[in-house]
Order: C-alpha cells, then structure tokens, then sequence
C-alpha cells in the first residue's frame, strides 16, 4: 500500500500525561490506597486523554498520537501488549493489580527493574524476556484508547512502540539468548494489529524505533529491513510512520527509507537535516520533520525553522511538521507559571506552546509566510530580546572562571590523601554511612507548601526542618551509623533546591515531568550565566554537625546532575554551563570545609545518563563533565574527604571514568548485579574508596542481615577492607520510614558481623 490514505501536516509524536496539575499521580496513589476504585480511576485516565487531544485539535494539529497515555510506563504497556509479562505475576487474576506489580512489586513479588529511557531522565520498566516467554498479542489497551478517540471524533493516530526498540530495551533472563533472535516470532503480532487498527479506522499508525538512533552492527540494521520490509508489504494496514527520535538515524535512515513503509520522522533538532538529501527513496515518502525540540523548553526560532522545511520539501514527497520526540519530556505549559518573570516567558514554550508552533509552521508551509506573518514577527522579537538580555553573561564569573578554571584536580594523590583524612577521621573498618536523603513524609512536604503559601514564616518553616534533622541523627546514632548525614528534609529536590539558590537558574511552580510511575520533577531553567550569592548549605549542615560527635557528610549536588535535570540554554556548548555550575559548587565545598565539615559527598548520579548514544561522542562528553566534576571537588585541603555517589547500574561504559572523577570514596548501586561491578572496577585498577550498594532502595523489602554480610563478604574479595564502605543503593527519601529503620538496622549487624570476621 503507497499512501493513499491523505498525509497529515502538523503533529506531535506522544503526549505528557501526568496531568496538568499531576491529576494522574494523584488518581493512581489513590487507587493505591484504596482511596479510589478502578472506575474511579478509569475515569480520571479518560478524561486526561480527552482534555490533551481537545487541547490538540483546537492549536490545529490533524493527526494526534493516541495511545502514548499509560498508567504507569509506555514500555511496560508494550509489554503487557506482546505477551512478555514475566511468570511471577501471570498468576495475579485482576489486570490493573498485575500490572501495577510487574511496575512495583508487592510484598511477595519482585517487580521490573527500571532503567533510563535512552539520555532523558524518564525511567522505564525493562521487560524480561526468556526462553519460555511466549509472545502473544493482546491489543485492548490500544483499541480502546483508539475507540475513544473515534468517538471523540479525534483524527488519531496509534502509537505503538516498534519490534526492534523493544527488544533491544529488554533484559534477556534465564538463559534466553539475544534478544534481537526473537523479532521473527514478533513481526506477525505486528502484522496482526496492523489489521486490527486498520479495522478500527486508523489511516495512519505510527511505529516508534529510537533505538535506531544508536549504534546498529550489521545485524541490527538487516533487522531493520526485515522487520519494516515486511510490515510495508501487509496488504490490510493503515499507513506506516516509523518514528526515531533523541538523535540522528544515520545508516539506518537508508535502510528504512528504502522499505515499503510509508513515512519516517526524523529528529531536526539534535541535528540537521543534511543526511536526508542522500536518500533517493525518501522522494515516495512522507517525512514528519521533527523541528520543534520536544525535549527543551525554548521557544522556536520559527524563521529558521522554515527555511530547513522548505528545503526538505526537494528531497521528499510530502513533509508534515511535527516535535522532535514526544512531549513526555516537557512540562504541560508555561501558562501556570504566573510567577514568571515577563520577558523570560517570552522566550519560552512547553508543551501547549510547542504544538501551536508546530501549527504555525505547517501554515507557514502550506499557505505561505504572510498567513503567519505575526506569529514569525513575534518569534524574531522574542529570540532579539533573549539574545540582548544582561543576564546572558556575567564577567564576574567568566573572570572567576579564568582564574580557577585551569583547578581540575586535587595537588596530593589519594592514597596519601587517604592517610590524612583516616587521622582526621578516625573510622572503624568497614565504616557505615547513607546516601543522603531520609523518608519526605508529608509532614515535610506540608510544610514546605505551608510556607509557599504564607500559612507559616520562614522561622517555624527552620524550626520545623530542624526537628526533622533532630530525628535523623538521633535515629543514626540510635542504629549506631559511623558517618552520619542531615537527611535533606529540606530539599524539594536535588536539583531543584541548589538552582532555587543560584542565580542565572529559573524555577518553576507548576513545570512538572513525569520521571517514573507517578513520580515526578520540575526541572528548572538555566538561562544565564550562573552565580552564586551566598552559602546554600551550609547553616543545615552546621546545625546537623552540632546535633552529634560522629561525622556528619556535606550534601551537594554536583555540576554534571544539575545539568543534566535541568533544561539548559542552547546558546553556548554544555561545558561552558557546566564549568560556572561547577564553580558554584566548588565555592560551597570550600565553606562547608571552613565551617568545620570533614566529609563532602558531591552527587553525581546523572554521570551516566548524558553520556552520548553514539560511541563517537563519548569521549568529548567524559573529557568535559569530569572536568567539572574535578573543577568543583579540587578546591579542598587534602583533608577533607570527597565523596560521590552515581547510582544506577550498567556502568560498564564508564568504569575508566569513575575513577578519573578522583573522588575519596564512590558509592555506587551493585545489590542486583551481586557485587559484579567490584570486579570490573578492579580490573580497571581502581584504588579510591568504595561503597557499593549493599541492598536495593527501590523495593520496599527489608533485606536480612545474612544477604547484607554475604555480599559484603562477596565485595571483600575485589576490594580490600581499607577502601571498602558500606552503604545503601541510593537516598531513601521514596522509602517509609519503617522500612528505612529496619533495613539500616539490618545492615549496620552486617557490618559488624563481617568486621568482627575479619579482624
Ligand atoms: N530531578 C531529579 N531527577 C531524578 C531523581 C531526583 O531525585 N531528582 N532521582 C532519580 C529517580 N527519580 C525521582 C524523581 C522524583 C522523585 C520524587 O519523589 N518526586 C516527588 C516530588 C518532589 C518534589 O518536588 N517535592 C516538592 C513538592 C511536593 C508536593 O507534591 N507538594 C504538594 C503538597 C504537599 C503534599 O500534600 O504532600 C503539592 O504541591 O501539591 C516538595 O517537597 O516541596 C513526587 O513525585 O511526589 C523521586 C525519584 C532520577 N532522576
Ligand atoms: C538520585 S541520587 C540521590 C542522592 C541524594 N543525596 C539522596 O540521597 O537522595
Ligand atoms: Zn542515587
């Protein structure tokens, strides 16, 4: 089938659906509770997906993504589609509580690990995949999203994520082989809801492949054509647009342009449209262009953008204008931030503003410049301004910067560093410590909302976080930790706190993005140049620290993270953004140290995250963001102890890089994989400190102490006891406070267990 059905002209490729003011999150924790039914909750899903495509048709767009709504994970509703849902919850009767286990656990399951969505702050489910998984299509979900559509009259277009990306987002398990093996016996599920979708009135579906924007071998890539080849040649289908995104399709992009698929969209905003001219076979294809950045929050230069579209009309047959990626990434719109300084929101759109733009430029496309000729002139006067604005450049800190900037490194190696700061210090072996965060129960986020809204003054809001400090020590030194922390009642969030401080940093009310499940964040704005004003932690370390004789750890976040969960300016390269942040920080580590504090832990869980998708950009990308990491760490007497923390597995890839970060001590998650990354950092001839995660902070289970000694037994082999720490996965500010006490307690009997071993 050739497109007969009509090209669209203007569309997004997914929607944000949390709700504008979070009313999804608040639905399913609710149902969570047994606060609220499931036709209680059904409703509130429906009518958040009629309010988005309302709010489409009416900003124009004539073909609107349906089915990128989840209640949970878009992976894991691909899951549940193609049959891969692991044994242990098959047996669970209810649907909705299947699914909300495979997304969670329950007290007796383990659920799905979760893991980055490519280099966004999105986590997904990783589905598991195994030798008796037998895949089968079961297409409620969708067809029932896309029948409300149809009776909502909305012209949809169903989403469904693609064979390749699935697989290649799976995990293999028990024995199963690769997983790319497997598409053969998945292509016919396609084929079959191609007919379904089609008999539900789809002209067009829309099949998302990001993975096609990694790097492929040639395995990959004959997939690519096996797989789209066939689908293109099902005679009963709506027409086929393959979706890539979060980067540039490079040979896959001829690959897929020469099957018998019908469009392609193609991510305009993290490159150019250069490679597109080299594709013969795009002259028969639709090409969605996605020009307008669905992953930032700056406002189009609509000027540009057209003249990229009216040269991509030589190469293709027809261009629809569209977003880069999903709005999933980017808060609802800037209309609820009504604190807002003027001329910045100007400069700015989310997602409501993203897909009057994309109309725009559809428009403009079709009818020509002068039927858009305000929209175009406001667009240029807004970009003038940004460019024009003081705020852009700071000479303070670009001549700071040039002073210290050369700073990327401690003078003193780190086994001599170690002695000194183990004669400061005076740890046991094996020393105990947390990550950071304890329990934000509500009693902590009701304050800080009591506060927002004047009910209470900023004395009661300190005298309060103060009590909230008071317990956590105490509650440490009860469990007998050696290496104690505030526990961060203070923070919203760990980047957001550090940017509500920092000049140079909007943060918004109401901007958030879902970031896993119903948890969510408003990643601030960095606009301009970044400063410091003053001291941002150090009162709530200081008054920690004179709660107790043990150690208490500075708590920073490091520049790299701040980065990476925020939206930063596009107008000059991420490492010059990331080197005044760092500097910012390095400032801070140098008062925590004068005001007395021995311990500096300077998180940077987001290391792994930004590192490029492609293996040709990785080392310009680690050269920049540990150099400032070192930048904001190398400011200390030998002395003060320097940790970080990087969560989250996988680190095969940046192993060389832990150790270039320098850092006294690395606490790093390692309770799934069994302590494996112990092995590969010594391979790599690691000799910092280390604490590897000795149970896992995402479940609510309380690991014994037997498990805890064993893999602390299982670390000493690769680690000697010197260097060894013994910590959790990550921050426990997600967890209850039970199971936080329960846990520590657990793991401290651990620790003692294995020193009185080993001594
Ligand atoms: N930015 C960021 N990215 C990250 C992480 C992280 O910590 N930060 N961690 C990793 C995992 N991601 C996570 C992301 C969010 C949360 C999280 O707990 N988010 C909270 C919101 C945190 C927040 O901003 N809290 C604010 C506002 C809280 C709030 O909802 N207040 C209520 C009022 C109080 C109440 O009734 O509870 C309201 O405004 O309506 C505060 O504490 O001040 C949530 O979704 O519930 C956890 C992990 C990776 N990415
Ligand atoms: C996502 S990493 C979290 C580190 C932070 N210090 C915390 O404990 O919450
Ligand atoms: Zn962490």
């Amino acid at each position: 089938m050739s497109v007969s059905t009509a090209p669209f002209t203007a569309t997004v490729l997914g929607s944000a659906r949390i709700g504008p003011n979070r009313e999804l999150k608040k639905a399913i924790e609710a149902y969570w509770s047994g606060r609220l039914e499931r036709p209680g909750l059904a409703a509130v899903a429906a009518q958040l997906r009629a309010d988005t495509w309302s709010r489409q048709r009416s900003a124009g767009l004539d073909s609107i993504p349906v089915g990128t709504f989840s209640l949970y994970d878009h992976v894991l509703d691909t899951a549940f589609m193609l049959g891969a849902v692991p044994e242990r919850v098959a047996g669970i009767p209810n649907h909705l509580d299947r699914y909300f286990a495979a997304a969670r656990g329950t007290a007796s399951v383990a659920p799905l690990e979760m893991t980055k969505w490519f280099d966004t702050n999105y986590h997904y489910l990783v589905p598991e995949i195994g030798p008796d998984t037998v895949f089968r299509l079961d297409a409620t979900r969708l067809l029932a999203e896309v029948a409300q559509a149809h009776t909502l009259g909305v012209p949809a277009r169903p989403v469904v994520l693609g064979p390749i990306t699935f697989l290649k987002s799976s995990k293999p398990v028990d024995g199963q082989g690769p997983l790319l093996d497997r598409v053969d016996e998945l292509v016919p599920l396609y084929v079959s809801l191609l007919g379904r979708l089609r008999d539900a009135g789809a002209s067009w579906v829309q099949i998302d492949e990001p993975a096609l924007v990694t790097d492929l071998d040639d395995t990959d890539l004959d997939a690519v054509t096996v797989v789209y080849q066939r689908l293109g040649e099902v005679r009963h289908r709506p027409a086929i647009l393959v979706a890539s995104y979060f980067g540039q399709l490079g040979p896959a992009l001829p690959r897929l342009a020469r099957t018998a698929i019908d469009g392609i969209a193609v991510d305009l905003a993290s490159g150019s449209a250069d490679s597109l001219t080299d594709v013969p076979e795009l002259a028969d294809k639709l090409v969605v262009a996605g020009i307008v950045d669905g992953r930032n929050i700056w406002r189009n230069d609509l000027e540009q953008s057209l003249t990229t579209l009216i040269g991509l009309r030589n190469t293709a047959a027809t261009v629809a204008v569209s977003t880069s990626c999903s709005l999933l990434h980017v808060p609802y719109t800037v209309v609820a931030e009504t604190r807002l300084d003027k001329s910045l929101r100007c400069w700015l759109a989310f997602g409501a503003e993203k897909e009057r733009e994309v109309v725009t430029l559809a428009t403009a496309l079709s009818d020509g410049r002068d039927a858009v000729a305000d929209a175009l002139a406001s667009s240029r006067t807004a970009a003038a301004v940004r460019r024009g604005d003081p705020r852009l450049r700071n000479a303070q800190v670009r001549a700071d910067l040039g002073a210290v900037g050369h700073h990327r490194g401690r003078s003193t190696p780190a086994a001599e560093r170690r002695g000194v700061q183990q004669a400061r210090l005076g740890l046991p072996v094996l020393p105990t410590t947390t990550i950071g965060s304890y329990p934000q129960t509500s009693r902590i986020r009701i304050a800080r909302a009591d506060l927002r809204a004047g009910r209470i003054e900023q004395a009661e809001y300190v005298h309060r976080m103060r009590a909230e400090i008071d317990d956590v020590i105490a509650l440490q030194e009860e469990l007998g930790l050696d290496v104690l922390v505030h526990g961060e009642p203070e923070r919203n969030d760990m980047v957001q706190y550090f940017a509500e401080q920092l000049d140079g940093f909007f943060a918004t009310d109401n901007g958030w993005v879902q970031s896993y499940g119903t948890r969510c964040v408003r990643p601030p704005i960095l606009y301009g140049d970044v400063t410091r004003n003053s001291p941002m932690t150090v009162d709530w370390i200081t008054y920690a620290q004179s709660q107790s004789a043990n150690p208490v750890k500075g708590m920073l976040t490091g520049p790299v993270t701040i980065l990476a969960w925020s939206f930063v300016r596009d107008d000059q390269p991420l490492a010059d953004t990331a080197d005044q942040v760092a500097l910012a920080i390095r400032q801070e580590t140098i008062d925590l140290e004068n005001a007395g504090v021995d311990i500096i832990q300077v998180d940077e869980p987001a290391l792994r995250e930004l590192l490029p998708l492609r293996a040709a950009d990785k080392d310009a990308y680690l050269e920049w963001s540990i150099g400032a990491f070192r930048l904001a760490t190398s400011g200390v007497r030998d002395d003060t102890q320097i940790h970080t923390h990087l969560c989250y597995s996988e680190f095969g890839e940046v192993i060389d890089a832990i150790a270039r970060l320098d850092a006294d001590v690395t606490s790093i998650e390692a309770a799934r994989s069994h302590m494996e990354i112990l092995t590969d950092l010594d391979a790599a001839g690691f000799d910092l400190g280390v604490g590897p995660g000795v149970y896992d902070i995402h479940s609510p289970r309380v690991p014994s102490v037997e498990e805890i000694a064993s893999l602390l037994r299982k670390a000493l082999i690769a680690v000697p006891a010197e260097r060894l720490w013994i910590n959790p996965d990550c921050g426990l500010k997600t967890r209850g406070p039970g199971e936080v006490k329960e846990s520590l307690a657990n793991m401290v009997a651990a620790a003692k267990a294995v020193r009185a071993e080993i001594l």
